[in-house]
């Protein structure tokens, strides 16, 4: 196994090591788990080729923050800038623009009142972090959901789902859920540990044809079909605000960049995770920035 993982059930008295890497049969309850290795990452992620331009790398569209969470919106924005995104739009309050400009001045604005003007201009769209869970987020939620676009649902767009259950029956196929684990009982109810959390993500992303990143120290990522991919990087030294906001950013960045859901998906944590794990080497906690910033140079080390 490329590295020791050791899962640890709430409820066992002991660890148990699942030796995913060996697993390949879908069909069963168990059976459907595999690690992601470095290599599974590189063959996806595309060099920077001769002649592109920043069209070549799709447009992303971030839909995020609020007065008081501004500065998740700006971390989201940050991973997807850092994940390689040919172009980055955030629409976040008007009251964000200054900290816009001055803290990312590559990535564009687009006012809230014109988001539903020309989604097809997007190549991936994200919606939730920092984006409250009062009424204008529920409605503009409500409004995104219905236009039926695979978009990343994340963070506050989750929590005004699980406050208004009959919006889960608009997510478009095709979506990616990032619900930490409080943010995934809440939105598909209590579970008692986490083999019962991981059965229920499966149902979920079957139900919903939508891939569900269960965020932890090793997230797994599940399929539409139920396959569960585990992620090895990660570790500690993230453990803090905004971490997620940049992981949804990258995720987006990916998929803007033509990846599918699932690869987006775990190209995003796997990446995320390998960026901390670098920075843990000579930092005992990394900020969600450093590990949005460090992104471009682990990437670079990863496609020699
Ligand atoms: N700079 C910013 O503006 C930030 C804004 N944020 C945004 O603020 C909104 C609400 O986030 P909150 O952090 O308040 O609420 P959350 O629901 O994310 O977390 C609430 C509490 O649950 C616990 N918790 C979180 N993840 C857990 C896990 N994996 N296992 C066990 N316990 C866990 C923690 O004690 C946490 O304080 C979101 O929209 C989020 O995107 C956060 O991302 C933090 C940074
Ligand atoms: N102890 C840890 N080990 C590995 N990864 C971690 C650890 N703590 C947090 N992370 C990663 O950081 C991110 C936290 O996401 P989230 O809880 O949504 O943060 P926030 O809401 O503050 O943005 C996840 O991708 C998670 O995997």
């Amino acid at each position: 196994m490329e590295k020791s993982l050791r899962y640890y059930l709430p409820d066992a008295s002991a660890p148990e090591e699942i030796g995913v890497e060996q697993s390949t049969d879908n069909s069963s309850g168990q059976g459907a788990y595999q690690l992601v290795r470095e290599q599974d990452v590189q063959r996806v992620l595309l060099p920077r080729a001769s002649f592109s331009h920043k069209g070549t790398y799709g447009h992303a569209l971030l839909i995020a923050g609020a007065a008081q969470t501004m500065g998740a919106a700006l971390l989201c924005a940050k991973g997807c800038l850092y994940a390689g995104a040919g172009l980055t739009t955030l629409s976040i309050p008007e009251s964000g623009l200054t900290a816009l400009n001055c803290s990312l001045p590559e990535v564009m604005y687009l006012s809230r009142s014109h988001i539903s003007d020309d989604l097809n201009q997007y190549t991936a769209i994200a919606v939730g972090p920092g984006l409250g869970t009062g009424s204008a987020s529920h409605s503009l939620l409500h409004d995104l959901l219905l236009m039926e676009k695979a978009m990343v649902l994340d963070a506050d767009a989750l929590n005004i789902m699980s406050r208004y259950p009959q919006l889960k029956e608009l997510i478009p196929a095709g979506s990616v859920l990032t619900p930490h684990m409080k943010e995934f009982d809440r939105l598909f109810g209590p579970q008692q540990n986490w083999f019962e959390r991981l059965q229920a993500a499966r149902s979920a992303a079957e139900k919903y044809q939508s891939v569900i990143v269960l965020k932890n120290q090793y997230t797994f990522i599940i399929g539409t079909n139920g396959k569960v991919l585990i992620n090895p990087t990660g570790n500690p030294a993230m453990a803090q605000g905004g971490m997620g906001d940049v992981l949804t950013g990258m995720i987006t960045a990916y998929l803007a960049q033509g990846l599918s859901a699932e690869k987006a998906a775990f190209t995003g944590c796997y990446v995320h995770g390998k960026s901390g794990d670098d920075l843990a080497e000579n930092y005992f906690n990394v900020s969600a920035s450093q590990v949005a910033r460090h992104i471009p140079r682990v990437v670079r080390q990863m496609i020699k």
